[in-house]
């Protein structure tokens, strides 16, 4: 053994100090849990600097996640043990939910998501009248939830004919659909202008020009707001950041491009300029994000007033509000979120001599996100000694790519052990084909064998949205659970599904014989 410090063995049981093997420093034996005093975090820190130093990264690792502590899976929602120990979701034990509908399984977690959509509209649609919160489909849509965000007083943010194609076969209230994309094609808008969305989000000119002629060869005069970017930099993970001027959404307010839009938009015949759309990114802790976002809106609107006469009746700042998933998240509440806002604008508005616009918000990961859970069979668990063990489960990026994306953290539980006292150190892996399947770095589990359920938390949010069929691995089920009832929202895909879209050419029906040279 190389280096000063032996490594610390978790889940020995054992609590307290020991002599590590090479008989150089004192080896910690405590099991689990954060440690207790600070002189002992203090020299288990000094030991993981020195760790490093001798290039023994995975043991100062170790030392340093020991030093840190985990506390195990925070229940979300409608999550509690039952009296055989099983996690439950929805007055339903998910040992009964694996075994009816196999695993993977998407959980979605019904109270919770009305629950939070609730809070979107007590705080801006009823203390706000005229305001609305439209849920961002995009984060997870299924006819059954576009019944859902109806039922709630939602409206709908769509992003592409799919998405749209969705919310009409669900009978959604088509003129509470508000139409994004920073790409529509003609038949997407088509479809839009057909169906009578309320409203167009436009992103760009090709977009504005083509949706007035399409409007116009309907006879109609189709609403729109025009999406601009505000040139504010999200505290967020680079790749859901979208408010930055160098970004592929919206007219640019820094370079003149928002102003312009806003001109050539009050010119043409076949729109109605409302107002403006801003979304800054998603996963986003920082209220003053919000507050500042709302004063170069409002700056904006200022500037379009004295220039053309219009005053905007609508803004929109979209959605991003952020939600916990992990240790160290520390997310606001809507109702904090919505005062940031109001405050600002009213304040604003009052300052710049504007009328005060309705606000739209679009709201996606806090409404879904901590609603859902994946449940997962354990397989193949591999321990490396002194390295790691990786503990395999029957899906993986193809039903959550946000680890392999974002570098996404996620909390994890033994859902047939849920009262098991975390006992060893572990990493989850997918079963795809691709090093960078890992669901979980590091995290404290009961222990475990193969067959072992593994639930994932939080997971409803940007999953099954951006599920894929790498690998040939067929998307999970999904299963509204409520009430001690669970019920099929979307079906498990069969290999039939997989194939259901290949075809053969003439030429290579007939199977020839191989001939070997
Ligand atoms: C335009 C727009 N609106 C709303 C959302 C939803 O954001 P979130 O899921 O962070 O609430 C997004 C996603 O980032 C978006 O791009
Ligand atoms: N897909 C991203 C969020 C981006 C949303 C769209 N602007 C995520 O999983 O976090």
């Amino acid at each position: 053994m190389k280096g000063a410090f032996a490594e610390i063995p978790y889940g020995s049981g054992r609590k307290g100090l020991g002599l590590c093997r090479t008989g150089i420093g004192l080896s910690p034996v405590l099991a689990g849990g954060a440690l207790p005093c600070w002189e002992l975090r203090y020299f288990l820190a000094i030991a993981a600097c020195q760790l490093r130093v001798f290039g023994e990264i995975p043991r100062a690792r170790n030392i340093l996640l020991f030093i840190r502590g985990r506390d195990g899976m925070r229940f979300t929602g409608t999550m509690r043990v039952n009296e055989k120990g099983h996690l439950e979701i929805g007055g339903v034990d998910t040992v009964d939910l694996a075994r009816e509908f196999g695993t993977p399984l998407y959980i979605l977690d019904e109270e919770e998501f009305r629950k939070n959509c609730r809070e979107y509209y007590q705080n801006f649609t009823q203390k706000h009248p005229g305001s609305l919160a439209i849920y961002a489909g995009k984060t997870l849509l299924t006819t059954a939830i576009c019944r859902l965000v109806e039922e709630e007083g939602l409206g709908l943010d769509v992003v592409s004919g799919g998405e749209l194609y969705t919310a009409i076969k669900a009978d959604f209230p088509l003129h509470k659909v508000y139409f994004h994309g920073n790409n529509k094609s003609p038949e997407e808008i088509r479809l839009g202008v057909e169906a009578g969305v309320g409203r167009f989000v436009v992103d760009n000119l090709y977009e504005l020009y083509l949706l007035n002629d399409i409007a116009k060869s309907y006879k109609v005069r189709q609403p729109i707001l025009l999406r601009v970017s505000p040139g504010i930099e999200a505290h967020t993970h680079e790749y859901i950041k979208t408010g930055q001027i160098d970004s592929k959404f919206g007219f640019p307010i820094e370079t003149g491009q928002a102003m312009d839009a806003a001109q050539r938009a009050l010119e043409l015949d076949g729109i109605e300029l409302k107002g403006f759309h801003c979304h800054i990114g998603s996963q986003i802790f920082e209220l003053e994000s919000f507050a500042h976002t709302v004063e170069v809106m409002t700056a904006f609107m200022a500037e379009v007033f004295k220039a053309t006469g219009f005053m905007t009746e609508e803004l929109d700042l979209g959605g991003g509000l952020g939600i916990y998933y992990a240790e160290g998240d520390n997310p606001p509440t809507v109702a904090a979120m919505a005062e940031t806002i109001f405050t600002t604008l009213e304040s604003q508005c009052q300052k710049l001599g504007l009328k005060v616009p309705k606000v739209i918000v679009e709201p996606g990961r806090s409404i879904a996100g901590p609603a859902g859970s994946t449940l997962y069979t354990i397989g193949a668990i591999k321990d490396i000694p002194g390295i790691r063990t990786y503990v395999a489960v029957d899906g993986g990026m193809g039903d959550n790519p946000r680890p392999a994306l974002y570098q996404a953290k996620y909390e994890a539980i033994v859902a047939n052990k849920a009262n098991d006292q975390p006992v060893k150190l572990v990493s989850i892996a997918g079963k795809c084909c691709e090093s960078g399947d890992m669901l979980i770095w590091d995290i404290e589990l009961a222990e475990i064998k193969p067959g072992d359920l593994l639930l994932v938390s939080n997971t409803g949010a940007y999953n099954y949205s951006m599920a894929m069929n790498y690998n040939r691995l067929p998307r999970p089920a999904m299963v509204l659970v409520g009430g001690g009832k669970a019920e099929l929202i979307v079906r498990r895909e069969t290999y039939d599904d997989l194939l259901s879209h290949d075809l053969i050419p003439a030429h290579l029906k007939t199977r020839k014989v191989v001939t070997m040279y």
